[in-house]
C-alpha cells in the first residue's frame, strides 16, 4: 500500500506516525509525494523501561511509563523541527493487550522545552504488559466468560483488572481511567476527559463484543468490575480529538487519530494483495492473513486454537497467529550471554552479542540441534515451555544454538498456522515486517527454508508507518 493514491480528497501534506513497542518506540514522517506518501525521516529508541512488579512479583511483566515518555520525546526531538511544524495529523499506534491506570485531572504535567512543549507522566500506573503472568489459568476460569469470540488469557487488560480488584482493590481507587499504553498517549495530547481506544485494542483487552462493538457491561458489572474504567470505544481510522499544545513544535489543534492495534498497523503498511501472509517478528510475532470482506468471526469460543480473528479496518477482521516467542526469545539468550559472560568478569555490549551470535549463526546453517523456543508459553497451551533435544557433542557452539533458536521461533509460529492453511487460504507471498526480522540475516533465512512463498521485506519502522498511512487514507 506504501505509495499508493490517497482515496476521497487531496492528503494531508506530513503527518507523524509513532508505534509504541514493547522494546522501542518510533516514529515516523510522512510526506505527501508526486506518487503518493514516502516516508521522509524516521527514529526508534529502545524504553529500556521494563521494571519489577511490586503486586504480582516475578509473574509480572510491567513497564514504566516515565521511560517510555522519555523515548519518545526523545524520538520526536531527533526529527526536524521544520517537518515537525508541517504535521496536520498524527497517527498512533502501539503493543497491544496491556493497560495503564491514571488520574484523569492529573495524567501529566506539560512543561515548556527547546522547541514548543512537551508532557511528562504524572498521577499514573506502571503499564502492566501483554507478557504478564500473573493471571494464572485457575484464577482466569474463576472469572465470568466473557461474550466474546477471544479467549481471554493473562496480560488482557479486563484479566488484570480482576486482578486487582481480587487481590489488591486498593490500587484501583488510585486511578479513575485507564486504557493502553498509546490511548494514555492519546488521551495526554488531546485532554480527552474520557480515554477513547479503538475496537482493535478494545477487543485486545477481553470481554468485548466486536459484532456488537462494545463491552461485556452486564457480565462485567454483575461481577462487580470497576465498569467506569472501560475506555469509550471509536473506530479505528477515526479523529480522537487535537492536540492541546504546540507538541515538539507540531502545532497546536493537530489531529490525533484514535490508537490503534500495532499488528494491524503493521499489516496496514505492506498488505497489498488478498494473496499475501504478514509475518511480523519484533519482541513478540505474528503470522497474518487478512479474511474476506463480511467475514464474521465464529461466536463460539475455541480456547485451544492457535488462531485468532482479529479486528482491522473498516469491519474487515485478520487470522492472526500471535506467538508470544518472537524476538524477546532471542533477547533473552542474549540477556543470559551477556549476564554468563559478566559472571565469568568480562563485559561485552548486548548488541556486540547480537553481531557475533548472528555471524556466528550465518557461517552454520545445517544444525541438528532442535530447539523448541517457547520460554514465555502460548496462550492456546500456556504450560507448553520451552525444550531441547537431538544434542550433540558438536552442535554445542554459539552459532549452532543461535541458529537452532532462530528456526525454532519461525517454525513455532509456522506450526500455529501451518503451510498447508495458508495454501488453503490463497496465500502466494509472505511479507515480512518487524524489526527483529530486519536486523537479523538468520531469522530470514529460516523463514526462506520453511515457508514455500517469495518473501518481501520491508524496513523496521513498519507499525509506525502504517499508523501514519491510516491517517493519511482517512476518508
Ligand atoms: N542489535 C540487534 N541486532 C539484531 N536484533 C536485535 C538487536 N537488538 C534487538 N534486536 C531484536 O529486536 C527485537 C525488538 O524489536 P523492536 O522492533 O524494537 O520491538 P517492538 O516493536 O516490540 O518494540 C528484540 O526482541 C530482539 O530480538
Ligand atoms: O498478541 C498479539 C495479538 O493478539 C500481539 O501480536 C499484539 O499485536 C501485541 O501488540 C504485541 O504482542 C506486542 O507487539 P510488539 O511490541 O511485539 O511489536
Amino acid at each position: 500500500m506504501a505509495g499508493s493514491e490517497v482515496a476521497g480528497g487531496p492528503a494531508p501534506a506530513c503527518v507523524l506516525g509513532i508505534d509504541l513497542g514493547t522494546t522501542s518506540v518510533k516514529a515516523a514522517l510522512l510526506v505527501r509525494g508526486k506518487q503518493g506518501q514516502v516516508v521522509a525521516e524516521s527514529c526508534s529508541r529502545e524504553t529500556q523501561a521494563h521494571t519489577s512488579s511490586l503486586e504480582a512479583g516475578p509473574q509480572g511483566m510491567e513497564q514504566n511509563v516515565q521511560k517510555i515518555i522519555k523515548a519518545l520525546n526523545e524520538c520526536l526531538a531527533a526529527l526536524p523541527q521544520q517537518q515537525l511544524q508541517r504535521v496536520s495529523h498524527i497517527g498512533i499506534s502501539g503493543q497491544m493487550h496491556g493497560i495503564v491506570f491514571w488520574k484523569k485531572d492529573k495524567g501529566c504535567k506539560w512543561t515548556e522545552c527547546d522547541t514548543g512543549s512537551t508532557f511528562e507522566p504524572e498521577e499514573v500506573s506502571h503499564l502492566i504488559t501483554w507478557q504478564d503472568g500473573r493471571c494464572s489459568p485457575t484464577f482466569l476460569s474463576s472469572l465470568p466468560l466473557p461474550q466474546s469470540h477471544i479467549s481471554l488469557a493473562t496480560g488482557f487488560g479486563c484479566a488484570t483488572v480482576y486482578w486487582y480488584l481480587k487481590k489488591s482493590p486498593d490500587f484501583l481507587k488510585s486511578y479513575d481511567a485507564a486504557g493502553t499504553i498509546h490511548d494514555y498517549v492519546v488521551a495526554m495530547l488531546c485532554d480527552l476527559k474520557k480515554p477513547l481506544m479503538s475496537v482493535q485494542n478494545a477487543a485486545s483487552w477481553g470481554y468485548f463484543n466486536c459484532r456488537s462493538k462494545s463491552w461485556n457491561t452486564d457480565i462485567l458489572k454483575k461481577s462487580g468490575f470497576p465498569v467506569h474504567l472501560l475506555p469509550e470505544v471509536g473506530d479505528p481510522g477515526s479523529i480522537a480529538g487535537k492536540t492541546i499544545c504546540a507538541w515538539h513544535g507540531i502545532p497546536k489543534g493537530t489531529k490525533v487519530g484514535i490508537a490503534l492495534g500495532d499488528f494491524q498497523c503493521s499489516v496496514y503498511f505492506c498488505l497489498t494483495e488478498r494473496t499475501d501472509a504478514v509475518l511480523n517478528i519484533s519482541t513478540s510475532a505474528q503470522l497474518t492473513v487478512s479474511m474476506p470482506p463480511g467475514f464474521q468471526p465464529p461466536e463460539t469460543l475455541d480456547p485451544s486454537s492457535a488462531v485468532t480473528y482479529f479486528p482491522y479496518f473498516d469491519g474487515d477482521y485478520l487470522a492472526v497467529a500471535a506467538s508470544l516467542n518472537g524476538g524477546n526469545v532471542l533477547a533473552t539468550f542474549v540477556d543470559m550471554v551477556a549476564r554468563w559472560t559478566e559472571e565469568l568478569g568480562l563485559q561485552v555490549e548486548k548488541s556486540a552479542i547480537y553481531t557475533k551470535i548472528i555471524e556466528a549463526a550465518l557461517a552454520h546453517n545445517n544444525s541438528k540441534l532442535s530447539i523448541h523456543p517457547t520460554i514465555f508459553g502460548e496462550r492456546h497451551v500456556p504450560g507448553q515451555l520451552a525444550s531441547v533435544t537431538n544434542i550433540a557433542v558438536s552442535d554445542l557452539t554459539l552459532g549452532h544454538v543461535t541458529r537452532a533458536l532462530c528456526h525454532g521461533i519461525v517454525e513455532n509460529l509456522c506450526s500455529m498456522l501451518p503451510v498447508q492453511h495458508l495454501m488453503e487460504m490463497g496465500v502466494r507471498r509472505i511479507l515480512g515486517s518487524g524489526s527483529a526480522l530486519a536486523r537479523n540475516e538468520v531469522l530470514r533465512q529460516e523463514v526462506a527454508r520453511i515457508f514455500p512463498f517469495p518473501v518481501v521485506y520491508g524496513k523496521d519502522v513498519d507499525a509506525a508507518v502504517g499508523a501514519a498511512m491510516v491517517m493519511f487514507h482517512r476518508k
